[in-house]
């Protein structure tokens, strides 16, 4: 198994956290959510950050999290949905971590959406058409990957299950 730690990229709702999470436990791996520990250290949820610092701030820190977090060896680590948009952080996950891209079809993740508006700050206030136009338009910063698994018809289990797998072949 890869000594690297694990990156986990993909669209808000995919599963990063809790795909990365039950890779962690079955690899016997520490676990890091970027999103969890910005929280943590700004004491407030995310679409909290969003409102009172705006998204500039949060992605500085999300930024500096992921230099902090990549240093390390043998972690599984998953990333915002949106952090790839920021060319340095690609560049600091893609030469130090294996990245896995999660990939779900929009036909899938549409049925997601009740889960997800209350906690994603970048989906609030948008219709469906508007959230399909996002879709589309971030999928370009997750062509940069090691490993693309794709979680249509997958439960988390599975879907964790085929990333260790993947893991094994490279
Ligand atoms: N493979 C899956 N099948 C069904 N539901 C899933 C799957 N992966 C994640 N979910 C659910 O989707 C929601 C978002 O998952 P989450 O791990 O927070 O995504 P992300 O971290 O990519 O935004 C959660 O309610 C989670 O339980
Ligand atoms: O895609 C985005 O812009 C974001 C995704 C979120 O993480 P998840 O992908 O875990 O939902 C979180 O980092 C923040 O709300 C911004
Ligand atoms: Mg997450």
């Amino acid at each position: 198994m890869v000594k690297k730690s694990i990156v986990l990229i993909g669209f808000m709702g995919v599963g990063k956290t809790t795909v990365g999470k039950e890779i962690a436990r079955k690899l016997n791996r520490n676990f890091v959510d970027i999103d969890h520990v910005i929280e943590r250290e700004f004491n407030m949820p995310t679409t909290e950050i969003f409102k009172e610092y705006g998204e500039e701030t949060f992605r500085k820190k999300e930024k500096e999290l992921i230099k902090r977090y990549t240093q390390h060896r043998k972690l599984v680590i998953s990333v915002g949905g949106g952090a790839f948009l920021q060319e340095e952080v690609k560049y600091l996950c893609l030469s130090s971590a294996v990245v896995v891209f999660l990939n779900i079809s929009w036909d899938t993740w549409k049925d997601r959406i009740y889960f997800l508006t209350r906690t994603r700050p970048n989906l609030q206030g948008k219709s469906i058409e508007e959230i399909k136009q996002l879709f589309i338009e971030r999928q370009p910063i997750y062509k940069d990957h090691h490993i693309k698994i794709d979680t249509d018809n997958l439960n988390i289990g599975e879907a964790a299950y085929k990333v260790i797998n993947a893991l094994g072949t490279i």
